[in-house]
């Protein structure tokens, strides 16, 4: 069967989308794992479905690389709303349904978007994370290969670990990065943001996600390393704080309300036909 896709990218967190506008597709899982394999397939981070929605411009269905569905992404929610806008589907304004519930889109500029990415949420049954007391898990040891990481553990609508590091260059990802994703804290898995601190307002930031391993960049990871560093007066709240990425910078803002929004580029690479 030929299958049409375009393949988009936040920062260099890659995926191929689906126009699933007529009706979304029950194989999405198998197609994710099929599809995103690099050199031996078109080579993603995963698979991401546009949908029909009754009560938003359109549904975004996400799918990382081993086929696991996840109920939001930050980059992949920009790179839909631009492939709205560019087939003339919504406007400079829009709202998109996830499993994490709808949000709401602007449009900043050629290929920019902002996202108001709902609540940073860190009450551990929602987050969720397990076995590490009743309270909010801030700046607490968990091992990984063998030694203390001092992490904090929050929901963007996905789970997210966040750990602050001296040098996020010199981390051995490959390694320490399944450690974190399968530790037994998180029974949903995690995805695992390691920030490094450069300045008032600015950091670095690496990603090992769920489901995909280390990603140029993670829209949710981005915003859960930024509540996460306000949570930890590291920054400041009702700021614009800079998220350094190996793909691109983001910008996210904070509230006093943990209210988070997102503001980063979006960009169509190619359309193309696979056989499947
Ligand atoms: N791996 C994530 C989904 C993709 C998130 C990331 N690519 C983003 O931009 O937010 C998870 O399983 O929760």
């Amino acid at each position: 069967m030929r299958l049409e896709f375009t393949k988009m990218h936040g920062c260099g967190n890659d995926y191929i989308y689906l126009d699933c506008l007529k009706g979304m597709i029950d194989n999405a899982p198998e197609l994710a794992r099929r599809l995103s394999p690099r050199r031996f397939s078109v080579g993603s981070d995963g698979l991401i479905c546009i949908a029909p929605s009754q009560v938003a411009d359109a549904t975004m269905r996400m799918f990382n690389a081993d086929g696991s569905e996840s109920a939001m992404c930050g980059n992949g929610i920009r790179c839909v709303a631009q492939w709205l806008y560019e087939h003339k589907v919504a406007g400079d304004e829009m709202t998109i349904e996830t499993l994490a519930g709808i949000k709401h889109l602007s449009r900043k500029g050629e290929g920019i978007w902002q996202v108001e990415m709902g609540a940073a949420e860190f009450e551990p049954a929602l987050v969720p994370v397990k076995g590490l007391g009743p309270d909010p898990v801030i700046n607490r040891a968990i091992a990984v290969d063998g030694l203390p990481w001092q992490v904090t553990a929050l929901s963007m609508g996905n789970p997210h670990c966040v750990t602050v590091v001296e040098d996020v260059q010199s981390l051995d990802l490959e390694r320490i990065g399944p450690g974190f994703e399968n530790h037994p804290a998180f029974p949903e898995h995690v995805n695992t943001e390691f920030i490094q601190v450069m300045g008032k307002n600015h950091l670095a930031m690496r990603v090992w996600e769920r489901g995909s391993g280390e990603t140029l960049a993670c829209g949710t990871g981005a915003c859960a390393s930024a509540a996460a560093a306000v949570m930890l007066r590291l920054c400041e709240p009702d700021t614009d704080i800079a998220l350094d990425l190996p793909g691109g910078r983001l910008t996210i803002r904070v509230s006093e309300d943990w209210q988070i929004r997102m503001t980063g580029p979006a960009k169509t690479v190619y359309t193309g036909v696979v056989e499947v």
